[in-house]
């Protein structure tokens, strides 16, 4: 190997869930499947995993391998200390030549922060393709957790994919319908899994595939669906309008927490001048960051309009992690997708279209939103 060549990316999933959620049951199943041979599995304890049957030597203090032939290990330091570690200890021969990692983190931890950390580090963006996280949500008890507590909504909200598990327990075939819906509408993008999903389905599906090469963006962006979520939301909400008093247990399922969260897309037939692009995007991660759990999207540029660039937002830190070679499909549309936690699309779309120089009537443009964004905020 050259100086020159870059090493392959290692794939990287965050396996989350709310406490008690299976997400153990799971990472234990993944395990022993030999797809997932050479995974590294990084958690807080390894109390958590019921280790014993699997266990086959310690590597090293607060390392282990699993018969497997999976490492396991724990949050020592940080997690990007651990990373880097993990990384030093590979690249030095020390231990295998891991091919996968999976973070499990705790009950009640926020993934925007870990996906933050490890999406924008300078050195670990370099190694880690990040593959997206993984929300594990119980069938019996996912709709009370979601209603209690708003970590698990937004846990299943940022998810690429979510694993529903304990299905084997239902006694309300309808709940657990109505709990799939929920989920849809929360978070239309993310994949719904069975808890015996292949393990291959489970980890994979990043921007990146294995090769470091870029993957299936739609599938990433998942444009479709989000869109057609909106759309149906907005039928039903004017649905209600004329009939009030119908369907009434339907709105009752929606409580504040999922109300505060939303998935929307915004698109363009137009390119966007790579200048307005930054400007936008600029704009609306220093004034509305913290609400922003994930913003995924293709845009073309006016510059170069047959080379979409993807973008990749987490809170307050969006970039362009590749520039395609072609579009994926005849729709050159640029769109964004975002995941937002309480934070209106109107507000959103208004700053897009002031920058596309579309204001509507009565919206300030985007030079007076550059000199006061404040002028945003109702
Ligand atoms: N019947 C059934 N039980 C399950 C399933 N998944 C998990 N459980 C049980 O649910 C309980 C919690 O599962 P864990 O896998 O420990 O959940 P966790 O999310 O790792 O829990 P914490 O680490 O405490 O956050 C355990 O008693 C599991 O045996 C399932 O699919 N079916």
């Amino acid at each position: 190997m050259t100086a020159m060549t870059p090493p392959a990316l290692i794939p990287l999933t965050i396996l989350t869930g709310f406490l008690g959620s299976g997400k153990t049951t799971l990472l234990n199943r993944l395990l022993k499947d030999p797809a997932l041979q050479d995974t590294v599995v990084i958690m807080n304890e390894f109390g958590e995993i019921g280790l014993d049957h699997l266990l086959v030597e310690t590597v090293d203090e607060g390392m282990v391998l699993l018969s497997a032939g999976c490492l396991c290990c724990t949050v020592r330091g940080d997690l990007i200390a651990t990373l880097e570690d993990l990384l030093r200890k590979r690249d030095n021969d020390r231990i295998l030549p891991f091919k996968r990692v999976i973070i499990e983190t705790t009950g009640l931890a926020d993934p925007a922060p870990i996906l933050h950390a490890v999406l924008y580090h300078p050195y670990l963006s370099l190694r880690y393709a990040v593959e997206g996280v993984v929300t594990a949500v119980d069938a019996v008890n996912g709709a009370a957790t979601l209603d209690a507590h708003r970590e698990a909504v937004k846990q299943a909200a940022v998810a690429e994919r979510i694993v529903i598990t304990k299905t084997d327990l239902v006694q309300d075939p309808d709940g657990l319908v109505r709990l799939h819906e929920r989920l849809r509408q929360l978070n239309p993008g993310a994949a719904l899994l069975a808890a015996d999903a292949p393990a291959e389905a489970v980890v994979s599906g990043g921007l990146f595939g294995l090769d470091g090469k870029i993957g299936d963006v739609a599938e990433w962006l998942k444009t479709e669906a989000v869109e057609a979520a909106e759309h149906a939301s907005h039928a039903h909400q004017h649905g209600h309008h004329h009939h009030p008093g119908q369907d009434h247990h339907h709105h009752h399922d929606v409580n504040r927490h999922d109300d505060r969260i939303r998935a929307f897309c915004l698109t363009s037939d137009q390119p966007v001048r790579q200048g307005t692009l930054d400007m936008f995007l600029d704009l609306l991660r220093s004034s509305q960051g913290a609400k922003l759990l994930r913003v995924k999207g293709l845009v073309a540029l006016a510059e170069d309009p047959d080379h979409p660039v993807v973008i990749h937002g987490v809170q307050h830190v969006i970039h362009v992690p590749a520039v395609l070679p072609r579009w994926p499909s005849a729709d050159r549309r640029s769109r964004l997708v975002f995941i937002v936690d309480d934070l209106e699309r109107d507000t959103v779309e208004r700053l897009w279209n002031a920058f596309l120089g579309r204001p509507a009537v009565d919206q300030p443009d985007a030079a007076a939103l550059s000199d006061n964004p404040l002028s945003l905020r109702r």
